[in-house]
């Protein structure tokens, strides 16, 4: 009996927490339903933190494509499959284009900047970033001989393993981060420099933290940051360190900054800092400097670097498709030469076999998360501003309407019939809509021109049985990363 009662105390308690947490609920009443929520814990039961697309998917089959999930006590508009995705990127693109936050930014302090802001500042930062950044050459053939020479480094850091087995993670990171250094801080690093292998392992490391149940736990639950605290320290000291680096390169260049002739990015903002500074509402500050120089740090390494290391051992599970890409090269650009971004278009196996690297591999599952930006009907429900929204991309680039076969790595799904490139619009790995990726063209100049020069340059062999090798991803919550593995770089 006495058991009886604290049961029905608590399940009180519990109800009562729950109308207390559920902030607004009539304006969210009319959202279209999902699985029903337990009090305080939402649907957290029926969700696999370490694969929420996966029980996104699930809950698909009973719920359709238009679901309210609860998160913890925050009620969240799932979308998943093509049609649904697009319908709320690219048709209702201004509805769908705020960012939402989890209480771990807010925590981490990560709110201004690019990539986490919204309206006006989001617009500003975005307008400004793209087009300085196109300015130094994204997109274009100035970068293109950066990207060139950084190549022929790597292909030299590959050589000096002598074929023996390597771990390439790090490798690449140099590479990858390199380009991005160039466009920023004006400079790149050698790969013997300590301060930036001691950088890139930081970024490394919070990659991994944000990717971890743990990030997700503290972001449907802040209580939890307290209560196992030592994940979010460690991501917090990291992002300081972090900070401190790019601190140092912003004073660095303020000392030498001539008005008229930007040498980069950060020059860039300084200089439209001066421009604004009477301007007591300006977004052009050393907050929004800070943050949107980490945003393209974040955002422009992991990404890239992440899809040519799980691209290299797909090509060692698949020595076939390896070998039709190096004579692809080797009729096109031949051994004489590095490869150009003019090549692409004479070299469509190879292109697809780079699309479908992207669209196999998956790299952000769940999307970045997205906000409403206003109140609005979608297929006939009523979702308020401020709804924090999923856009799952897995379920775009695995969405069996769309891919042949969809869990298969087959690069046929980018070609047509006489063995041309063939676009499909269900390639969303960079998204879709006024947030698409701000790097895209950025990125795709460096997986085309990474790409080439290794495999022009060498074979990639695994120890292991290729019939062995396992393509699983190791995490899964907020972006998928390969098992570790080693490699032998066979010069060809
Ligand atoms: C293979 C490489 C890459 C992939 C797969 C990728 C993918 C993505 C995705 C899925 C988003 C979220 C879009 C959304 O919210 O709907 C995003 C945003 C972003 N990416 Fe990339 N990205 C890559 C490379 C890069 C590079 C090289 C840069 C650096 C210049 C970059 C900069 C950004 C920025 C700044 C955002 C935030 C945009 C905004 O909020 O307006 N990305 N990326």
């Amino acid at each position: 009996m006495e058991l009886f009662g604290t049961l029905v105390l608590a399940a009180i308690i519990l109800g009562l927490l729950f109308l207390v947490f559920r902030k607004d609920s009539s304006r969210y009443n009319r959202m279209p339903p999902g699985p029903t929520p337990l009090p305080l814990i939402g649907n957290m039961l029926q969700l696999n933190l370490r694969a929420l697309h996966e029980s996104f998917m699930k809950l698909k089959e009973t719920h359709g494509p238009v679901m309210t999930v609860h998160v913890g006590s925050r009620q969240v508009l799932v979308l998943v499959g093509f049609e649904a995705v697009h319908e709320a990127l690219v048709q209702q693109a201004d509805v769908f284009a705020g960012r939402a936050h989890s209480p771990v930014v807010d925590m981490l302090k990560l709110d201004f900047g690019l990539a986490q802001s919204n309206g006006e500042r989001w617009k500003q930062l975005r307008r400004f970033s793209v087009s300085t950044l196109r300015d130094f050459g994204m997109g274009k053939s100035s970068i293109e001989g950066w990207i060139q020479e950084e190549a022929k480094n790597l292909t030299e850091e590959f050589r000096k393993t002598k074929g023996t087995p390597c771990d390439p993670t790090i490798i690449l990171s140099w590479a990858v981060s390199n380009v991005i250094c160039s466009l920023v801080f004006g400079q790149r690093f050698d790969y013997q420099d300590k301060n930036f292998i001691g950088m890139l392992s930081l970024f490394n490391e919070n990659q991994r933290l944000f990717s971890s149940p743990f990030a997700m736990l503290y972001g449907m639950f802040p209580i939890f940051t307290k209560i196992i605290p030592g994940f979010f320290n460690k991501m917090l000291t990291n992002l300081n360190e972090i900070k401190q680096f790019i601190s140092a390169m912003i004073d660095r260049h303020q000392a030498t900054l001539i008005s008229d002739n930007p040498r980069d990015f950060i020059d860039s903002f300084l200089i439209k800092m001066k421009q604004e500074s009477d301007n007591p509402d300006t977004e052009f500050h050393f907050d929004n400097l800070h943050m949107t120089v980490l945003n393209l740090f974040t955002a422009g390494t992991d990404s890239t670097s992440t899809t040519l290391r799980y691209g290299l051992l797909i090509l060692m599970k698949y020595p076939h498709i390896q070998e039709k890409v190096q004579k692809e090269i080797d009729s096109v650009i031949g051994q004489d030469r590095a490869p150009a971004m003019e090549d692409r278009r004479k070299m469509p196996y190879t292109d697809a076999v780079l699309h479908e690297i992207q669209r196999f591999i998956d790299f952000v599952p769940l999307n970045i998360f997205h906000m409403t930006t206003k109140d609005t009907i979608f297929r006939g429900y009523f979702i308020p501003a401020g709804t924090m929204v999923v856009p799952l991309l897995y379920s775009v680039l695995y969405d069996e309407t769309k891919w042949a076969t969809p869990h298969s790595f087959n690069p046929d799904h980018f070609l047509d019939d006489n063995g041309g490139f063939k676009l499909n619009p269900a390639f969303m790995a960079f998204s879709a809509g006024k947030r698409i990726c701000a790097g895209e063209g950025l990125a795709k100049m460096e997986l085309f021109l990474f790409f080439c020069s290794l495999l022009q340059n060498f074979s990639f062999r695994s120890k292991e049985d290729p019939e062995n090798i396992s393509l699983l991803p190791t995490s899964t919550t907020f972006v998928k990363s390969p098992q570790i593995y080693e490699l032998m770089a066979i010069p060809r």
